[in-house]
């Protein structure tokens, strides 16, 4: 693999990866498999280690993959919440177990072993024995403050009646019974219907109405401790001492003291973990001794004493009737086998996919073919191989389809991918809308008061058919859609306003040249520093810029020879859209002359705008309290935590109003 190549491969799996984690995460959607998931992920972590110098401190291998949302209270984490770095093979067991081992340079360890249960995680604090705050992972530093949501979990306690120390942390799961998570779908219209009790639990716990949370019954189960000072030297102890003192501890765990028995706790689960309330997707093994945890320590992103072990999915054998065509977002098809329904871990299966047609030439399918199926956790199953003996000598090949099902244009397939393409970019409505999705999404223009259905809707009421008709949108016209009202439409519009604020590159990144990620924009906007330069650059230009080859620059080219993408951009550069590098942060513009500021609670402006300003005017931005920090910024009326820790340590306050006034000033 060329260094290009390389690179352009690493953009495209952390565009993939953070796409898949921002449906998984903050729409509790799975479009493809964990087991497909950690295989991009894996993927990408081992690129990222032969071409170290593409390494990012912000690539989703670095990070917890959740976010926080802006609907609570952001709190910051008091001791990182992280996540477990995950294997599918006994081999891939034995080989962390040696790396414990070398680590501990051969002591003896003991471990524990846990189901991996298929929930939410859940931070709960609790003070002189009383829960005070209930917090979800977030992006791992940070999370939402949900603690009114966490008292209606029944089994949790909200008041301890044991000696506890006077300050401590429990970490659980939060997940709904099987049982409860049918009742709630039985009750529901099949369209309103949720696919799996982990993204209904994960959707619940972000519902701002408590009292509806209250009758989904969630329930808990707790895994850990954290304090200063607990009086426990094993995570069993803990495990034991939590549950003494009135937390809902699974009593599944078991302690082993060999890789073996490990093993043959993985075994025996397999089946069991069928018999349990909840679902579980696997085991969690964590070795006992706190010494040890500390010894060993932790990667950016998860604990080196710990890992998980997934379960392989189950399989069922059922007839293919039909294949439908989806187009995506980027016009590439992917085929989906309809299937005679059949029952597969617990569900219904009647769909699966088929990815490409590459993967219809392996299995060499035929019309009317008998079918092995697999389900990767939840999503649509996946289709392992055919049933030959079954197979009717007269059936035909499967044949792929040549034109594009949303919009009749012949398909077309690039050099070098295995995917079929409808290029009727901006004709075709999945990429019509795909466009918009990519363009606001947080990385890009960051508009989160615009999701897949309002941009649908938008759609097919004819007022946005590319991402310049977003600015052009009114207030009477959101008015006008389904279940918007003044609050909601005017945040609509305010929230596309304040995307104007964004930063040249972000804007290069979000309109969608094929090959433009994140990096390749900040490159591209650094070196031609705005919009014009860049529409002038020749393919020579272009390449002449470090880490820029061919193909980024052939796609550059194209993307600028076609006049309807001129069009849009100069529409969105009369909307006032940044189309220049903030010449102040480049001609170290030192308003600010390098103080530090730390900003907590709400704002009227968007808080990574605020950031942005900062940093552009000379000043840092820090996420938590040191004796470094100079200004805390908040509107807080009332003393809140931070508020009253910054007085403590002597750090000025500053409301929102007078950090704008310094940075005009
Ligand atoms: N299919 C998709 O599109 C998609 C997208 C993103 C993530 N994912 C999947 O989600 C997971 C993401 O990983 P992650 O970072 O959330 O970590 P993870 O879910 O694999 O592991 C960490 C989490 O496990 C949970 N857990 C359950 N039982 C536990 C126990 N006994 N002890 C400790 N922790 C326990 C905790 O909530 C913890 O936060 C992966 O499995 C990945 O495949 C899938
Ligand atoms: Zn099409």
């Amino acid at each position: 693999m060329t260094v290009e190549d390389a690179k352009i491969r690493i953009d495209q799996l952390s565009e993939q990866v953070n796409y898949y984690n921002q449906k998984y995460y903050m729409e509790d959607k799975s479009e493809i498999s964990d087991l497909e998931f950690d295989q991009l992920l894996a993927e990408l972590d081992q690129l990222e280690k032969q071409f170290p110098q593409f390494a990012d401190p912000n690539s989703p291998t670095q990070r917890v993959g959740g976010t926080i949302t802006k609907k609570f209270d952001t709190i910051t984490h008091k001791y990182r919440m992280l996540s477990l770095g995950n294997t599918y093979s006994e081999e891939d067991l034995r080989d962390f177990d040696q790396r414990v081992r070398k680590g501990l340079e051969g002591q003896e360890v003991e471990y524990i072993c846990e189901l991996k249960f298929d929930g939410v995680a859940i931070s709960l604090t609790y003070e002189n024995g009383s829960l005070v705050l209930g917090a979800t992972r977030g992006d791992g530093t940070q999370g939402d403050n949900i603690t009114a949501n966490a008292r209606t979990i029944r089994t949790l306690p909200l008041k301890l009646n044991a000696a506890v120390p006077e300050q401590f942390e429990v970490r659980g799961e939060v997940f709904m019974s099987i049982r409860d998570f049918e009742n709630l779908n039985a009750s529901l219209a099949e369209k309103d219907r949720f696919a799996n009790p982990r993204n209904t639990t994960s959707g619940t716990l972000k519902m701002q109405d408590s009292s509806v949370v209250a009758k989904r019954r969630l329930d808990c189960y707790l895994y850990s401790v954290l304090g200063e000072d607990l009086p426990f030297e094993t995570h069993a102890e803990a495990l034991e001492a939590i549950k003494a003192w009135g937390f809902n501890v699974s009593q599944t765990w078991q302690k082993c003291s060999t890789i073996d028995e490990v093993l043959a706790f993985v075994a025996k689960w397999e089946e069991e973990r069928k018999q349990l309330p909840l679902e579980t997707d696997g085991i969690v093994i964590k070795v006992n001794s706190y010494a040890q945890q500390q010894e060993l320590g932790f990667t950016a992103k998860s604990p080196r004493w710990a890992i998980s072990y997934k379960y392989k999915a189950e399989a069922a054998c059922t007839q293919l009737e039909s294949v439908s065509y989806q187009v995506g977002r980027t016009g590439s098809i992917t085929p989906v086998a309809n299937l005679k329904p059949v029952s597969l871990a617990g569900t219904v299966v009647k769909r699966a996919s088929l990815h490409n047609a590459n993967e219809i030439e392996r299995l060499d399918l035929h019309e009317g073919d008998w079918v092995f199926v697999e389900k990767g956790g939840e999503i649509i199953p996946k289709i392992t191989g055919v049933a030959l003996d079954k197979r009717q000598g007269a059936n035909e090949v499967l044949k792929f389809i040549d034109h594009c099902p949303e919009c009749g244009t012949e398909l077309i397939r690039l050099e070098g991918e295995a995917n079929h393409y409808c290029p009727n970019t901006m004709g075709c409505p999945p990429q019509i809308k795909g466009k918009v999705e990519h363009f606001i999404q947080r990385k890009a223009m960051n508009i989160d008061s615009l999701g897949e259905r309002t941009i649908d809707q938008l759609y097919q009421k004819g007022l946005v058919t590319n991402v310049a008709d977003l600015y052009d949108l009114t207030l009477e016209q959101a008015l006008e859609l389904e279940g918007f009202k003044e609050k909601s439409a005017e945040n609509l519009v305010s929230g596309i306003a304040q995307s104007k604020a964004m930063a040249f590159p972000q804007v290069l990144f979000a309109i969608g040249i094929r090959y433009v990620g994140q990096t390749v924009a900040e490159k591209l906007a650094d070196h031609f520093e705005n919009m014009d330069n860049l529409r002038a650059a020749s393919e020579e230009d272009l390449i002449a810029v470090p880490e820029i080859g061919e193909r980024i620059a052939k796609s550059v080219i194209e993307y600028f020879g076609e006049p309807k993408n001129i069009d849009i951009v100069e529409r969105l550069q009369a909307a006032g859209l940044k189309m220049q590098i903030e010449a102040t942060a480049f001609e170290g513009n030192d308003r600010l002359g390098g103080k530090s500021f730390c900003l907590s609670g709400k704002f009227s402006t968007k808080k990574s705008v605020l950031e942005d300003l900062i940093k552009a005017n000379g000043g840092k931005v820090m996420s938590s309290f040191s004796k470094k920090l100079d200004y805390l910024v908040s509107n807080a009326e009332k003393e809140t935590s931070k508020t009253k820790k910054a007085r403590e340590m002597g750090i000025s306050i500053l409301s929102e109003d007078q950090l704008q006034e310094m940075l005009e000033n």
